[in-house]
């Protein structure tokens, strides 16, 4: 693959074989005034599981945006290589009149218009990877289901099987399990993580749990506030599958607390 046709961003040059993100010198302000991010560095190889955690207002979704090409830095560059980018928000989004299977296309057949490949082919194609994906999520008994028949843990389900059906070299999620219950969360957690370690797409994700951090990723970026800077980024060496008995032990734990430490001390 040459990465010259897979990269975007102001400086594709940072990128090598191995890396799929490089965050160099990045500033972001806003019209407001206000500086989202000063001056952050940060490198993330292919398959790597990212994980953002910060006060709220650091910046998190503002890097995650970057990451997604959805902003620009005011300063610095971001190089992203790889053309299919997944991208999961907390409220699910999805159109209540179409049911799950339907909800699960959707994101090929936008695609598709802008392919303007062989329409039927295509069609036949995505039809597939979309049933694969819905099966990957556990989802086979509720595919003719609308939305509103499904609990908050189902949809995003639905979300994630989505994002799959584009087999995306990059998945970005922000926040995806803050608004579910504890055992939905870990649940998903579970499904996730499951889903990282068949598919191995290179993983930013956002959220404001620590353990969940610690759980899913093999990297953890600790965000400071004020304004928003990556204060470390600390390699959780546990290796994958990720059993849920995890939470348990005492590495795990020990993860745990050095990063809640690091954010404590940012917030003081
Ligand atoms: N489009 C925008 N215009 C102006 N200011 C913005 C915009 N988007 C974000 N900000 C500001 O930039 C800062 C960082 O916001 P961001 O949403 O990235 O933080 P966050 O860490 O994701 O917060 P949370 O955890 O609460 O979601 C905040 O002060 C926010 O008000």
């Amino acid at each position: 693959m040459k990465l010259a046709d897979t990269t975007r961003g102001t400086d594709a040059r940072r990128l090598t074989k191995d890396l799929q993100m490089v965050f160099a010198d990045v500033v972001k302000q806003f019209d407001t005034g206000t500086v989202a991010i000063e001056k952050a560095d940060l490198e993330v190889r292919r398959g790597d599981f990212v994980a953002v955690v910060g006060p709220s207002g650091c910046g998190k979704s503002t890097l995650l945006r970057m990451a997604a090409g959805l902003e620009s830095p005011t300063e610095g560059s971001v190089a992203v290589a790889g053309e299919s980018v997944g991208f999961i928000f907390q409220e699910p989004t999805l159109l209540p009149w179409r049911n799950v299977r339907a909800n699960v296309e959707l994101s090929a057949e936008l695609k598709g218009g802008e392919l303007r490949r062989d329409r039927r082919g295509y069609r036949a194609d995505y039809k597939r990877r979309a049933a694969e994906a819905i099966s990957a999520v556990g989802l086979d008994q509720f595919a003719d289901q609308l939305p509103n028949a499904l609990s908050g843990g189902m949809k995003m389900r639905v979300s994630l099987a989505r994002a799959l059906t584009l087999s995306p070299e990059i998945m970005l999620l922000d926040e995806p399990f803050g608004a579910l219950d504890e055992m939905t969360r870990l649940e998903m957690q579970a499904e996730l993580q499951k889903l990282y370690t068949a598919q191995k797409f290179t993983a930013m994700f956002i959220t404001h749990s620590v353990s969940e951090a610690v759980y899913l990723a093999n990297k953890v970026v600790v965000m400071t506030h004020r304004p928003g800077k990556i204060a470390a980024v600390i390699d959780i060496d546990l290796p994958y599958p990720r059993d849920p008995e995890l939470r348990f032990d005492q590495r795990f734990n020990e993860y745990v607390a050095d990063i809640s430490a690091t954010l404590h001390g940012s917030i003081r």
